[in-house]
């Protein structure tokens, strides 16, 4: 790269914004001069520093030799750009190859036809300020030249849970003929409403679906039910299994060029689970967006079917963006299903033509009872409690698990992996310093975050939620779904061990040192475990942890005492001691024997809602995870903590999932690790909020 040239350099002609350029040589005075000299080194500093943005935080090169391509920052999805508004920018210089706009990301990437035509870009639009038409705010666009369009670091993409595209579910005679069974000149006459909407006309048979209220009237079935030239197709689909249940109501979309449909979720009390939908006329991209603001672009080719079940019926939100091109894979043009993000270096521009959709859904007769209540319109104002009590028995323990630990990870898995990248050094150090060749097995892996750092390792990990675990298989790791209670491993097969903020989900004493014994059971003799687990004390030897200096206002404990709950008071947790006291040990074993003494009032026993960024007052507790709306994650703890952020409104409109913790206090995991004959205490250690242990089979 080369800071001088700035990115073009030798064969280029030089570079200027528009507004920099010189206005006329009579009028210039020698002032004028030196500002636009001024103004171009401005730009060729922006255009240098954007350079090594992208190099350091993308992995994106710049070279310094015109191409037919450009990396053009400040001009991205991420920053507000609208495809359309870039396409008008960038169509006067030449024609384009493919505009390639990264979900969520400030830049984008053209490529020209020729190289001449790139370079007119690059002349005209470097260092041009542009007033964003979606929100009318000023950016200035900084513009380098790149080998080829792709996004080396590019995540492969995954469908959304529950979702699936069969293709060519129908013959192009079959496509055919449902197109031409819609009358869209329609005759009034047949109640089979049909409106035209501002984005695409629709038709409805079977119930007609309100846009007002987004529901049907189900006492009002429209006459004639479906039309019977669905019926093959609908068998079809019951035969093959797509469908459970018999669809009876219909609705027909026809799309446009530029048209769309806003994002939504169908109704849930509307509409049963499954809903399926056939692509007619043309291919389209449909986008499905997670709460937590993931997106996934979903190509939709002629004659497929779309099936929608479970999570990705009920949380995502699916939509059509209204635009005149849809951004695709070139190489599969017409005929494979991929996620558009999965290979970004192929990306092309298809034009839309005129798509007819038929959505075939099951009018539902009783409330939604689905797990997604914070977006379930049957469910609202009866969501689940969220102060669960402290458990009295195993059964409750594992009950309080399933909903406040298991559950919680399913559901927040994508977002929670997504901030889930630096390990932690001594964690990575342990891992390093184990000989090569040792079979090591990780207990609670969630994304995988460990299990790549030493490839001299045998590195298998498990981890109680399925959707991590997937996660991991697409890194291409080894793990699978169990509990830590109950590892499928043989005993005394592995050389280590490592348990990373698993041990803390477990809600009593018993449980946890159950899950210790468990992990040293997978033990050779000699073979060792590192354990973490999130530390109570959150400020240690004066100092405080980074998220608790940020935000210690004692408003926000107000809060939390505020609740109506009445924590469990230190003294009852057991002694706080230093870890050479035995009198931890013997409280823990009188834990583990009487279960009655942890029997207090029910009252008492209510679990409390942790504020976010604060010290701890309760050693049993539920930490809350914000899915949506200026969520920030700081690695402040073994363990999220996520800052309430966005508007009042935003807040609301986001799920917030509540995992229930049991923050240890100093010395007690040593304690329980030595209340097992089986191990010894090679080390222990606090490290960033987390107390540690290294233990050592004997
Ligand atoms: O056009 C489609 O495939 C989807 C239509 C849709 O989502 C709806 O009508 O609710
Ligand atoms: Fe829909
Ligand atoms: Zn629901």
């Amino acid at each position: 790269m080369t800071a001088g040239g700035g990115g073009a350099g030798a064969g280029c002609p030089p570079r200027h914004g528009r507004f920099l350029q010189n206005t006329s040589m009579e009028t210039e005075t020698s002032e004028d001069h030196l500002k636009v000299q001024k103004m171009k080194k401005k730009v060729l500093r922006k255009q240098v520093r954007a350079q090594h943005t992208l190099m350091r935080h993308e992995g994106i090169k710049c070279i310094s030799h015109a191409t037919q391509s450009l990396v053009i920052a400040n001009a991205g999805l991420g920053n507000g750009m609208s495809r359309q508004q870039l396409l008008r920018i960038l169509e006067e210089y030449g024609a384009m190859e493919t505009l390639l706009m990264p979900p969520n990301k400030p830049y984008s990437f053209v490529k020209y036809r020729t190289t001449e035509e790139a370079n007119k870009a690059f002349n005209a639009l470097n260092g041009k300020e542009v007033t964003l038409e979606d929100c009318g705010q000023k950016i200035v666009l900084y513009i380098n030249f790149v080998e080829k369009v792709s996004l080396q670091n590019a995540v492969p993409t995954s469908l959304p849970p529950g979702l699936m595209v069969i293709e060519k579910i129908i013959s192009p005679e079959e496509e055919r003929r449902m197109l031409e069974s819609i009358d869209w000149k329609g005759d009034e006459d047949t109640q089979n409403a049909q409106k035209t909407l501002k984005h695409r006309r629709v038709k409805h048979f079977g119930y007609e679906f309100r846009y007002d209220n987004n529901n049907v009237d189900k006492d009002k079935p429209l006459p004639g039910g479906l039309p019977e030239i669905c019926n093959p197709f609908l068998e079809k689909c019951l035969k093959q299994g797509y469908i459970k249940h018999k669809p009876d109501q219909l609705t027909v979309n026809q799309y446009e060029p530029g048209q769309g449909i806003p994002p939504h979720t169908d109704t849930h009390s509307a509409f049963e689970d499954e809903i399926i939908s056939l692509s007619l006329g043309a291919e389209i991209v449909m986008d499905f967006k997670h709460p937590d603001g993931h997106t996934v672009a979903i190509l939709l080719p002629r004659c497929s079917l779309l099936v929608m079940t479970g999570e990705s019926r009920y949380l995502w939100t699916h939509g059509i963006t209204p635009r005149k091109y849809d951004v695709i894979q070139a190489s599969e043009l017409g005929h494979k299903v991929r996620t558009i993000t999965a290979d970004v270096g192929d990306l092309t521009l298809n034009r839309r033509e005129t798509r007819t959709s038929f959505t075939f859904r099951k009018v539902r007769r009783s409330p939604c009872n689905c797990i997604y209540p914070s977006v379930c319109d049957s469910q609202k104002g009866q969501q689940r409690p969220v102060q669960p009590s402290f458990p009295q028995n195993e059964m409750e323990a594992s009950k309080l698990e399933q909903e406040y630990v298991h559950k919680v990870y399913e559901e927040i898995a994508t977002h929670f992996s997504s901030t889930r990248h630096s390990p932690w050094p001594q964690i990575v150090e342990f891992l390093r310093s184990l000989p090569a060749g040792s079979i090591v097995a990780d207990i609670g892996c969630g994304n995988g975050k460990y299990l790549g750092i030493n490839k001299d390792l045998y590195m298998v990990g498990c981890d109680r939620s399925k959707n991590l675990v997937d996660i991991c298989g697409e890194k291409h790791f080894q793990a699978f779904v169990c509990d830590a209670l109950s590892v499928p491993i043989r005993s005394g097969s592995c050389d280590a061990c490592i348990s990373i903020a698993v041990i803390h989900h477990f809600s009593t004493a018993e449980r946890r040192l159950a899950t210790i014994r468990e992990l040293a059971r997978l033990l050779r003799p000699g073979g060792t475990a590192l354990i973490y687990v999130w530390a109570m004390e959150q400020e240690y030897k004066n100092q405080k942890s980074k998220y608790l200096k940020e935000k210690n206002d004692s408003k926000n404990k107000d809060k939390e005492m505020n609740t109506g709950t009445t924590q469990r008071p230190l003294s009852d947790q057991g002694p706080v001691n230093s870890s050479q006291d035995s009198a931890w040990s013997d409280q823990l074993l009188k834990d583990l024997k009487d279960e009655s003494c942890g029997a207090k009032p029910v009252a008492d026993l209510r679990l409390p809602v942790h504020t976010n960024r604060t010290s701890f007052h309760s050693q049993d507790l539920l930490v809350p995870w914000h899915l949506k709306g200026g969520t920030k994650k700081k690695e402040g703890s073994v363990d999220t903590v996520l800052v309430p952020g966005g508007s009042k409104e935003s807040q609301e409109l986001s799920p917030v999932f509540h995992r229930y913790y049991h923050v240890f206090c100093e010395g007690e995991l040593e304690a329980v690790c030595r209340s097992l004959d089986c191990v010894r205490v090679q080390k222990s250690y606090y490290d960033q909020g987390n107390w540690c242990v290294i233990l050592e089979k004997l």
